[in-house]
């Protein structure tokens, strides 16, 4: 069985108020992500990770998948790692994504399925297009960063279980922080498939990325309903 795991037990400090409850195209940031991953006919479980309220407030009416409900961590890895725990043994394949990405779209999730099932471990990432600089303490450039082989960090990221419950192991021994679960695995050593992502997929950070999530949501639904 595959199981999404929606870490959304964050601080929303940088956005300066519940990013995940926060409205977007008439239900909650947080809805999006989940309602993506109950459209995914591989998922036949979704654990959501965050504090009972916010959980008892969403609205799991017409949602195909059982939802189980963890509390958050102090961390964002310790989040992962609640719920982790919380896995049913008959649970091979996870995907582990944050709830405040919710334009996810269920074909970039099934590719990043495929890409786990095939190579044990993915994450879905775009390739970086800016020009990159270091900058030293002041922010003056220090110098510059080729961008040639630079991808930025999605989720989903998609692990065999016992691969990712190995990683998550190794952190905790070695008291490492990691940012996210492809870290993880690279601490321990095991190769991770990237998986450009073709859709939009932008974490909600602050204020204007909910206005961009709202235009996007808003395009998205032109196209596919274009006006006669
Ligand atoms: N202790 C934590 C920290 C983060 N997250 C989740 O991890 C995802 C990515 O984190 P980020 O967007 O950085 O969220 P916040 O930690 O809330 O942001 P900020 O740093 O601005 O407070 C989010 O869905 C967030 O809710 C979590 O479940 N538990
Ligand atoms: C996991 C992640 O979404 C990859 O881009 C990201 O690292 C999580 O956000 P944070 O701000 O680093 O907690």
């Amino acid at each position: 069985m595959t199981t999404a795991i929606i870490v959304a037990s964050g601080s929303s400090r940088r956005m300066g108020f519940d990013k995940l409850m926060a409205p977007l195209a008439g239900k909650p940031v947080l809805a999006h992500s989940l309602a993506a991953f109950d459209r995914c006919q591989e998922v036949g479980q979704i654990i959501v990770v965050t504090d009972e309220a916010r959980f008892n407030s969403l609205d799991l009416s017409g949602l195909r998948n059982h939802v189980l409900h963890v509390d958050g961590g102090k961390e964002r890895q310790d989040s992962v790692a609640n719920g982790l725990a919380a896995l049913s043994p008959d649970c091979d394949i996870v995907a582990i994504h944050d709830g405040a990405r919710p334009l996810i779209s269920t074909e970039s999730i099934l590719l990043a399925l495929d890409a786990a099932a095939v190579h044990g471990s993915s994450a879905l990432a775009h390739p970086i297009t800016e020009t990159l600089k270091r900058a030293d303490g002041d922010d003056f450039v220090k110098d510059s960063v080729s961008r040639e082989d630079l991808w930025a960090m999605e989720t989903p990221q998609c692990f065999r279980v016992r691969l990712l419950q190995a990683a998550y192991l190794e952190v905790a021994k070695d008291g490492l922080h990691v940012t996210d679960e492809v870290s993880a695995l690279q601490h321990l050593g095991h190769a991770i498939k990237l998986v450009s992502n073709p859709s939009p997929n932008p974490k909600v950070t602050f204020p204007s990325d909910l206005i961009l999530a709202e235009q996007l949501l808003a395009a998205a639904a032109l196209s596919s309903h274009p006006a006669k």
